[in-house]
């Protein structure tokens, strides 16, 4: 199974950095940090569709996307651009991230930042605020729902986010059983790497009422960001169209295509 494998990387890749920076350690810089900068009221909804733009090289399933040499510039760009957080691939082995990576780009933006990790320990939490991180992915289907509740609520009382991300109704039930407030369905499942755009609509109303609804993955061209508006998105995560070409006149066009169309009432 491809994101129990890329999970259990993950973690290998954290044990081996634990070994030169023990917990107690990360856990120190982690309390010493700026507190978190707040996720939720930047992507409270609105009556337009919000972006979370997305640091992304390479992904297992698409290979190299681009070299991205300077993450921090990347992400300069996001925000000139209209993003309302960024997400930054911290995995090293096949999307090619880092937490430096995390790190610089936290440096050089207001915004909030996600660490987008394949993340099941606390150690991985610890060091997500240690890196400077304002929101933190915890993929349902990876975690066990003890598990899954355990680190969503040390991602809490680190004074960050969870984006809790699913790819079904009943993953959604989880989410809401666990009081997530902000919650992402993935159109891309991690074990297949197919592509379900229309999953979201299918499962957007099980999302519970307070929390944000994130569409992620595939958005390619502004229509599906309109595509994601009509089922009910309040966010919109994009990596892929955004790391090649000129991502401010990108977002601006997929902004365009997420906002009131004429006669709407707002
Ligand atoms: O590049 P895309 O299709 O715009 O997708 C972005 C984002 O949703 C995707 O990178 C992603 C969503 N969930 C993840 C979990 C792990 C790694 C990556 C992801």
């Amino acid at each position: 199974m491809v994101l129990a494998d890329l999970t259990a990387g993950a973690v290998e890749d954290a044990q081996q950095r634990a070994v030169t920076r023990p917990l107690a350690e990360v856990e120190r810089a982690a309390l010493s940090r700026q507190p978190a900068r707040d996720a939720l009221a930047a992507l409270a909804p609105a009556d337009r569709v919000k972006i979370i733009a997305e640091v992304k090289r390479a992904s297992p399933s698409r290979g190299d996307l681009a070299s991205i040499p300077d993450p921090a510039h990347q992400a300069s760009l996001y925000e000139q651009g209209g993003a309302s957080a960024i997400s930054v691939l911290t995995e090293g082995r096949r999307f090619k991230g880092s937490l430096a990576d995390l790190e610089a780009v936290t440096t050089a933006v207001s915004l909030p930042v996600l660490r987008k990790d394949f993340i099941a320990t606390p150690y991985q939490v610890l060091e997500a605020r240690a890196s400077g991180a304002d929101l933190v992915l915890l993929i349902v289907a990876a975690l066990e729902q003890p598990l899954l509740a355990e680190l969503h609520a040390l991602v809490l009382e680190l004074g960050m986010t969870p984006l809790v991300e699913t790819h079904s109704a009943d993953e959604v039930s989880r989410a809401a059983d666990i009081g997530a407030r902000l919650v992402g369905v993935n159109a891309r499942d991690l074990s297949t790497f197919e592509l379900d755009r229309d999953l979201f609509g299918r499962v957007a109303d099980r999302i519970p009422a307070d929390a944000i609804k994130v569409a992620e993955s595939a958005v390619l061209a502004p229509a599906d960001v309109a595509h994601y508006r009509a089922a009910g998105a309040d966010v919109v995560l994009i990596g892929e169209a955004l790391v090649t070409g000129d991502p401010v006149a990108t977002l601006g066009a997929f902004l365009a295509a997420g906002a009131p169309t004429e006669g709407e009432s707002a």
